[in-house]
C-alpha cells in the first residue's frame, strides 16, 4: 500500500505526472494538491482502471493536511516555469516561498515521506526543503530528500543514442550526469557512457572532440531548447513528467526491496561533503585548476537506492580531462545556489513574512 502525492498537480508537469503515477501498479492511493483545478484532474484520472484511488485537494478545508496525511512519497512540481531569456535562478524569488510552505506541510503531516523536488531552481529548492525539515524534531533525513535531475539523464541517453546512430536504443544508453540542475552545473560524464559513445571509422580525433563538446552543451542547455521552442508558454513538462515518474518508479521498486537500482539525484552529502571535496581536489589537479574549491554539501551523484532511500552515494570516478574541467567549473555556481537556499530559510526565521 503506497500513497503518493503530487503538490502542484494541476500544472504543466503535474497533470501528465499524475497520469503516469496513476498507471504505476505500485501506487494504491494518489493525492493531488494544487491551488487550482485538482478536483477536475482527479475526477478525470479516476476513470482509469488502475489500482490507485485518486482524490483532489485545494487549500481550503485543510487540503494540504488531508492530502499529505499517510503519504509515503511526495513529488513537488509546484511553482512557476521559465520564459525565454530567464535563468532558473530567476525563479527563486517566487518558487522559494512556494517550496518552503509545501515543505512545512510535509514536515507537519508526512514527516516520514520520501520527497522528490522538481521545482526550480533545484540546486536551491532542495536545501530549502532540508532546512525546513531541520526545524522539526526527528524529521530531517538526508536519505529521503531528492532533487530530481532525471531529465538531464534522459536527455543524455537520448542525445548520445542519436549521436551513435541508434536513436531507438536510447533507453539502453546510461550516462551519469553529476553536479546540479542548471546550465554549467549539469555535468554529463560521456566518458562513462554505457555503451560508449562510438567513433565512426573516418572520424578524426578533432571531429570526435567537437562532437562530444556539442553533446555536452546540448545536455547542459536542453532545458533552454524547450523554453525557446515553447516561446513563452513555459518549459519542459511532458519529458519532465516522464522523468519524474521514472525516478518515482525506481524509488518505489527500491523501497519494495529490489536491489542494485542506481541513478543520479541531487542529494545532501552525509559527511558534509568531505569525500566529495577530496575527489574534487584530485579533479582540480587533473583540470590544472589552482584555486581553492568550495566544499559542497549537496551534489548530484549516482546513488544506489534502497528501502530507506539513499543507500549509497557513488564517487564521480574516472573522467576525461575535459570532464574534470566541467566538474570544477560547476563548483562555484553550485556553492552559491546551495547557500542561497540555506540563507533564505535562515532569513525567513528572522522575518516570517518571507
Ligand atoms: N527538475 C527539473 O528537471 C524540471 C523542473 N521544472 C520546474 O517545475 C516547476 C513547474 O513547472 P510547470 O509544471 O511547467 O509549471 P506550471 O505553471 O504549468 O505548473 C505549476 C503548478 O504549480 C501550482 N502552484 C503554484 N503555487 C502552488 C502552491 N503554493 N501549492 C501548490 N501548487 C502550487 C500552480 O497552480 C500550477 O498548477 C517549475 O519551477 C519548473 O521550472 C520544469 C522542468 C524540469
Ligand atoms: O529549463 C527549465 O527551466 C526547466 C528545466 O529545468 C529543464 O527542462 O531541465
Amino acid at each position: 500500500m503506497v500513497k503518493a502525492v503530487v503538490l502542484g498537480a494541476a500544472g504543466g508537469i503535474g497533470q501528465p505526472l499524475s497520469l503516469l503515477l496513476k498507471i504505476n501498479p505500485l501506487i494504491t492511493e494518489l493525492g493531488l494538491y494544487d491551488i487550482v483545478n485538482t478536483p477536475g484532474v482527479a475526477a478525470d484520472l479516476s476513470h482509469i482502471a488502475t489500482p490507485a484511488k485518486v482524490a483532489g485537494y485545494l487549500p481550503p478545508d485543510d487540503g494540504l493536511k488531508k492530502v499529505l496525511t499517510g503519504a509515503e512519497l511526495v513529488v513537488i512540481p509546484a511553482g512557476v516555469p521559465r520564459k525565454p531569456g530567464m535563468t532558473r535562478d530567476q525563479l527563486f524569488s517566487i518558487n522559494a516561498g512556494i517550496v518552503k510552505s509545501l515543505a512545512t506541510g510535509i514536515a507537519e503531516y508526512a514527516p516520514k515521506a520520501f520527497v522528490l523536488v522538481i521545482s526550480n531552481p533545484v540546486n536551491s529548492t532542495v536545501p530549502i526543503v532540508a532546512e525546513v525539515f531541520k526545524k522539526y524534531e526527528g524529521v530531517y533525513d538526508p536519505k529521503r530528500i531528492f532533487g530530481v535531475t532525471t531529465l538531464d539523464v534522459i536527455r543524455a541517453s537520448t542525445f548520445v543514442a542519436e549521436s551513435n546512430g541508434t536513436p531507438g536504443a536510447s533507453a539502453d544508453v546510461v550516462v551519469p550526469v553529476v553536479g546540479g540542475h542548471s546550465g554549467v552545473t549539469i555535468v554529463p560524464l560521456l566518458s562513462q557512457s554505457s555503451p560508449a559513445l562510438e567513433t565512426p571509422s573516418g572520424e578524426t580525433p578533432d571531429a570526435f572532440t567537437s562532437r562530444v563538446a556539442a553533446l555536452v552543451k546540448r545536455i547542459q542547455f536542453g532545458g533552454d531548447e524547450v523554453v525557446k521552442a515553447k516561446d513563452g508558454a513555459g518549459s519542459a513538462t511532458l519529458s519532465m513528467a516522464y522523468a519524474g515518474a521514472e525516478f518515482a518508479s525506481k524509488l518505489l521498486r527500491a523501497i519494495n526491496g529490489e536491489k542494485g537500482i542506481v541513478t543520479p539525484s541531487f542529494v545532501a552529502l552525509p559527511d558534509g561533503g568531505k569525500a566529495l571535496a577530496e575527489e574534487l581536489k584530485t579533479l582540480a589537479v587533473q583540470a590544472n585548476y589552482n584555486e581553492e574549491l568550495a566544499t559542497l554539501e549537496y551534489f548530484s551523484s549516482n546513488i544506489t537506492l534502497g528501502p530507506q532511500g539513499v543507500d549509497k552515494i557513488h564517487p564521480i570516478g574516472k573522467v576525461s580531462d575535459e570532464e574534470a574541467k566541467l566538474v570544477v567549473a560547476a563548483v562555484p555556481e553550485l556553492a552559491t545556489n546551495i547557500t542561497t537556499g540555506v540563507t533564505y530559510i535562515a532569513e525567513a526565521e528572522k522575518n516570517p513574512k518571507l
